[in-house]
């Protein structure tokens, strides 16, 4: 029987790994070894008799096929397996109707793979099923039906292509629910309605709570006009987590753009009006009658182009012949600061690179200033260097897009200037708030070295942090190719976190009254400079306010939507939606898993797999063979869950966390003093 399981593993690993059966030969998987004795890596065993109970081998980027029949056919091992988990690979299925002979399965992680087609019948059979993850997949057709399903707690089947409706099934078993991102159709069953909206939204024919969309007559007339631009959900940017993936794993998205596709998140095509590219699947929607022909919007739009490029001329005419203004001294900010009225930042596409220009101009009402904060290197940094300098775009975030900018005046220093999209704060909050920001300073945050904000633009340049972020740190390991990365062991990560706790902690003391949080705290915000310390990023950039603080409630981020502050709010309420974002980025060190959905998906995970008491499963496995101490990540891992508690009320404050981190690197900086030591003693008796 070990020998029929043996061979069904190995040549299950053979077609996933999709590399003829050659595997590091760390993993242990080989035909004179056997799965359980030996410890194969992502093979979890009950140790009393040697079953195999889980399968589990997420984030190696296999770009084979998962066979389910390999697996399930066996009996042997059919009957022991309570999980399979490759999420975040690059793999496709094959007979995935035969996964209902695994009948004992509990955990069902297929997510952020390459699965296409109908999601198998045999699926409603698995009745032992607690947790099933099917997102980020190109599934079609009808969501399973899960009435049969009895346990189940989590159901993730966001960002495929399910169609048709969402069954009224008793949901009262389920911690979460997500179905967003597909072409889901109908009204929301009574029992899901407990969901956030953010469960459902992006399903252009779904309506009803929690979605504003009412289900009137209309709306639940399938055959009925798609509203425009409702038919075709707007593009989305690809998040910068999974930039990582080849751009094969993205390919026949027509809605998808950003690195590493071809095809740029333009401002066009981030409009829901834009036009599909030209062989894509989705036809654009039909003029409706009496209303404007394709020939005709393309005429006007070619009028439109030759206006601007006539303006754009005239504007860069009198752009240079125009006059300069007088340099002005902000004396009470000790800043250098140049009158650039009349400019704004603009980018051009020149072979696929984007530089600055200077080629469009405002409206010529707004007045602004670049002003240059406190920084020897770039004192004397103007306005016109940045538009000058080549620039590299560098990534676009939710936020805005980065570009790296080399400026000879910056006396050989690289800057990142960041271009927010978005942010109505007027141009006067916006330099109150940043000049606030520049006397709170704090090792550990990196500052602001200039600022630029017009009516219409906004730009923040920091220096440019070449060592990377936390995230690229923790996920770049992931990658079996990637040789260059240094190392990022258990107490690397635990110092880590605890000098952004400390930071945080600092800057919500000094910042309590100004009510100005973090806003947009993760992983890719956190970066490593040229001495390897952490130094947190774009501190207070995002406007936190009411609707914010609801939404915090609801979901773990904030927008940077300006709406009325209301100054009832609770200050230290305000500030615990980075408390969220901290633990998340904890469950992120803890787990190496990458954050989706906000951190929803990482924290429902973490807290579901805990509840079945599995707590050394969500470790990274690079920790646990590093042989990190179990009891300390275990402690973390506390902290982390009750920094992601749904209620922002019961969240700890980040002076709490801060400590708690603290005590925890501390003790674990003894037990290696003391590991040290009884070492040294050791090599001492030797002598
Ligand atoms: N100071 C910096 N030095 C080096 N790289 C940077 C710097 N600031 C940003 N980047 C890089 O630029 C890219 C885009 O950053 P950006 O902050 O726009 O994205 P994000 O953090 O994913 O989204 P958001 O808009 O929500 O902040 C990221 O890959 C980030 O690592």
């Amino acid at each position: 029987e070990e020998e029929l399981v043996r061979n069904a593993l190995l040549e299950f690993i053979s077609k996933l790994s999709n590399t003829n059966g050659y595997l590091d030969p760390t993993w242990g998987w080989n035909s004179s070894s056997y799965p359980c004795k030996d410890k194969w890596r992502g093979i979890i065993c009950d140790n009393e008799h040697f079953h195999v109970n889980k399968i589990m081998l997420e984030g190696y980027n296999f770009s084979g096929v998962l066979d389910a029949r390999i697996l399930c056919n066996v009996q042997s091992l059919s009957e022991s397996l309570m999980a399979i988990g490759v999420t975040n690979n690059n793999i496709h299925g094959e007979n995935l109707e035969d996964i209902g002979n695994c009948s004992k399965l509990a955990y069902l992680l297929i997510g952020g793979n390459q699965f296409s087609g109908e999601l198998p019948v045999s699926v409603s059979r698995l009745i032992n099923l607690k947790i099933l993850n099917v997102s980020y997949n190109e599934f079609s057709g009808s969501l399973p039906d899960l009435s049969q399903i009895s346990g189940l707690t989590v159901f993730q089947a966001q960002d495929n292509q399910f169609s048709g409706p969402i069954l009224d099934i008793d949901f009262s078993t389920f911690s979460y629910f997500n179905v967003s991102y597909n072409n889901l159709t109908g009204p929301i069953p009574d029992g899901a309605k407990r969901f956030k909206e953010s469960s459902f939204i992006y399903n252009p024919q779904l309506c009803g709570a929690p979605l504003p969309k009412n289900c009137t007559k209309t709306s639940l007339d399938s055959k009925a006009e798609p509203v425009p631009g409702d038919s075709i959900p707007p593009p989305k940017s690809i998040p910068d987590g999974a930039k990582l993936f080849k751009e094969s794993s993205f390919i026949y998205n027509p809605q998808l753009c950003g690195v590493p596709l071809p095809k740029n998140c333009t401002k066009t095509s981030l409009d829901s009006e834009a036009e599909p590219v030209p062989g894509d699947s989705i036809p654009p929607p039909k003029p409706k009658n009496g209303g404007v022909s394709k020939d005709q919007i393309l005429m006007f739009a070619g009028y439109i182009l030759i206006g601007l490029a006539i303006l754009s001329i005239i504007l860069l005419w009198l752009y240079k012949k125009g006059k300069t203004k007088e340099e002005k001294i902000d004396t009470d900010n000790k800043v250098a600061a140049v009158d650039d009225s009349n400019r704004s930042f603009s980018t051009v596409e020149l072979k696929g690179r984007t530089e600055f220009s200077t080629a469009s101009a405002e409206s010529g009402i707004a007045s602004s200033s670049l002003i240059v904060l406190t920084s020897p290197e770039v004192n004397g940094l103007k306005f016109e260097d940045l538009l000058q300098a080549p620039a590299e775009l560098i990534g676009r975030g939710k936020h805005g897009s980065v570009y790296k900018v080399e400026c000879g005046k910056a006396q050989g220093m690289s800057l990142a200037v960041k271009r927010i999209r978005d942010w109505t704060l007027s141009t006067n909050e916006f330099k109150q708030r940043m000049r606030r920001l520049d006397q709170v300073n704090h090792r550990n945050v990196l500052p602001v070295v200039a600022f630029y904000s017009s009516r219409i633009e906004k730009l923040i340049v920091y220096e440019y942090q070449q060592n990377g972020s936390l995230f690229k740190l923790i996920h770049a390991q992931e990658h079996p190719g990637n040789l260059t990365s240094p190392p990022f062991d258990w107490s690397t990560r635990l110092s880590a976190a605890a000098k952004i706790a400390d930071a945080l902690a600092f800057m919500h003391e000094q910042l309590l009254h100004d009510r100005i949080p973090h806003g947009n705290l993760k992983s890719s915000n956190i970066f490593f400079n040229k001495n390897m310390e952490p130094c947190v990023s774009e501190y207070g950039l995002m406007y936190v306010d009411n609707q914010d603080l609801q939404q915090s409630i609801d979901f773990p981020t904030s927008k940077n939507t300006l709406q009325s502050s209301s100054k009832e709010l609770d200050h230290n309420i305000l500030f615990k939606a980075d408390t969220y974002a901290f633990g998340v980025i904890l469950l992120e060190l803890l787990t190496g898993r990458m954050v989706l959905n906000d951190g929803l998906d990482l924290a429902s995970w973490v807290v579901a797999v805990l509840r079945e008491e599995w707590t050394v499963e969500v470790f990274d496995r690079k920790l646990i063979r590093e042989g990190a101490s179990e009891e300390r990540m275990v402690n973390v891992l506390q902290v982390a869950i009750k920094c992601v508690n749904k209620s922002p009320e019961a969240r700890p404050s980040m002076k709490q966390v801060a400590l708690a981190i603290r005590v925890i690197r501390d003790d674990d900086e003894r037990s290696m003093d003391v590991s040290e030591l009884s070492m040294t003693r050791s090599f001492a008796n030797l002598l």
